[in-house]
């Protein structure tokens, strides 16, 4: 296909999620299920071009004066390719499978308008009725905050420290483009070009063989931050497809029990899988029965229970911007009721002295800071760890990392503009006794 074919092809599949309000993941599928003769560069081209138009959604449209699938493609193409006025005319020439001429008025826009002007949710596209929450959680540095996390995502890796050693992966891929993370001790990041393509790492050998996982750098740092040692009992409440299980398991090198377990067993379906491949000896898979707790034999005796809690996940907008616009008022509350759920269910697991780690991948105060506050309101046992103590961790980044994140007393974020990482925070409490 043509670069402007795939710009035609890329207006069909917004329109398509536009009036069919389907996930963009199932519009680009079923525009690739249609059109068998698109090979696979074509695709990663047409999804790489809906999704940076979702995640610069709102600037797009204001700055083409138009809330059209064409326009909003255009505006995209202007502030997030950079391309002026006369290379998106030579793409629109008229030509078989090309999008239309530009009308004047697109010429107009695309050589005049600016965002100086634009509201916030405008400039940092985001659901208007999301601005009081962002204004609690950035103030005034909410446009450029949010703007930070409309731009494309890095692909991050965490070496598997079972297996292998930084330094070595990073030579095995190099091939790749790898580079170190800043933070973490055992990241590695892959930038991702225009075109969206996957750079196949479930194909590497490295892959195969366990030595690495795809794992944000925030999300390594957050399970580094719980301070998981080897030898301790610690439970993943909320595991999941294992994430943060595997990135626990690896600090505990092997010593002490490792617990994972999840309300719904649905999703913990991958996570045999992974521990397996990674090399996992000392984890077990608690599935849950019926309404049974799935931990009851467990009475106050773990040093630690991670929380990774479920949540709006407007910290990962970058890599989910089709999420973003379709977040509704009443998903957050139902979040709410679940996260406090998730942390008064883990203290009848806690001992006395030990932690609970709470981690949510949300910038919104009410689902961070605020939940802390609330359930040491209701758990007076349970102190915050200072977050400067917590990320002692990092060794000789600490202090830089402390310096770049957000700090309160409850906890730590982190956020695309401040850390590179997506969006998490983390608090770490103790049980006094
Ligand atoms: C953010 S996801 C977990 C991601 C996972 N830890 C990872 O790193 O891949 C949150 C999980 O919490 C689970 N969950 C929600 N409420 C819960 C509760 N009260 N107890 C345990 N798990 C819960 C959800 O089913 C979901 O799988």
């Amino acid at each position: 296909m043509t670069p402007a074919a795939r710009l035609s092809a890329a207006i069909e599949v917004i329109e398509a999620i536009d009036n069919q309000r389907v996930p963009a993941a199932k519009a680009l599928k079923e525009w690739g299920t249609a059109h068998r003769f698109a090979g696979s560069g074509d695709r990663a081209a047409v999804s790489g071009l809906v999704y940076d138009m979702l995640r610069r959604q709102a600037s797009s449209a204001w700055i083409m004066d138009d809330d059209t699938p064409r326009g909003r493609l255009f505006g995209m193409l202007r502030l997030e390719r950079g391309m002026d006025t006369d290379a998106i005319a030579s793409l629109c020439d008229g030509s078989r499978f090309a999008p239309g001429p530009l009308t004047d008025g697109e010429r107009q826009a695309l050589t005049s308008r600016s965002l100086l002007d634009a509201p916030a949710h405008v400039a940092g596209d985001y659901p208007e009725w999301l601005d009081p929450y962002l204004i609690e959680a950035f103030g005034d540095d909410r446009a450029a905050e949010t703007a930070a996390m409309a731009r494309r995502a890095p692909l991050d890796l965490r070496v598997n420290t079972l297996k292998a050693k930084r330094e070595k992966v990073l030579g095995s891929l190099r091939h790749l483009g790898v580079t170190a993370t800043p933070w973490s001790p055992f990241g590695l990041r892959i930038m991702l070009g225009a075109d969206a393509r996957n750079p196949g790492i479930q194909a590497e050998e490295e892959f195969v063989k366990g030595a690495v996982e795809v794992q944000d750098e925030g999300s390594q740092i957050a399970a580094l931050l719980s301070g998981a040692k080897p030898g301790e009992q610690v439970i993943d409440l909320c595991a999941g497809a294992g994430g943060k299980t595997l990135t626990l398991a690896a600090m505990m090198q092997g010593r002490g029990r490792l617990i994972a377990t999840d309300r719904d067993k649905r999703q913990l379906a991958p996570i045999h899988e992974r521990l397996s491949r990674a090399g996992v000896h000392n984890a077990e898979v608690r599935t849950p029965k019926w309404e049974a707790e799935p931990l009851s034999d467990i009475r106050e005796s773990a040093d630690l229970v991670l929380i990774d809690a479920p949540c709006t996940g407007t910290g990962t907008w970058r890599r989910n911007p089709d999420a973003k616009w379709r977040m509704r008022p009443g998903a957050l509350d139902i979040r709410l009721k679940d996260q406090a759920e998730a942390l008064d269910r883990a203290v009848a697991f806690v001992k006395p002295g030990g932690r609970i780690a709470y981690v949510t991948c949300s910038v919104l105060p009410q689902e961070n800071g605020e939940q802390i506050l609330k359930f040491i309101d209701r758990h007076s046992d349970f102190r915050v760890i200072p977050p400067s103590q917590t990320a002692s961790v990092l060794w000789d980044k600490t202090d830089d990392f402390l310096a770049a994140v957000y700090l309160s007393d409850e906890g730590l974020l982190m956020t695309p503009r401040r850390t590179g990482t997506d969006g998490f925070f983390v608090s770490v409490m103790r049980r006094q006794g």
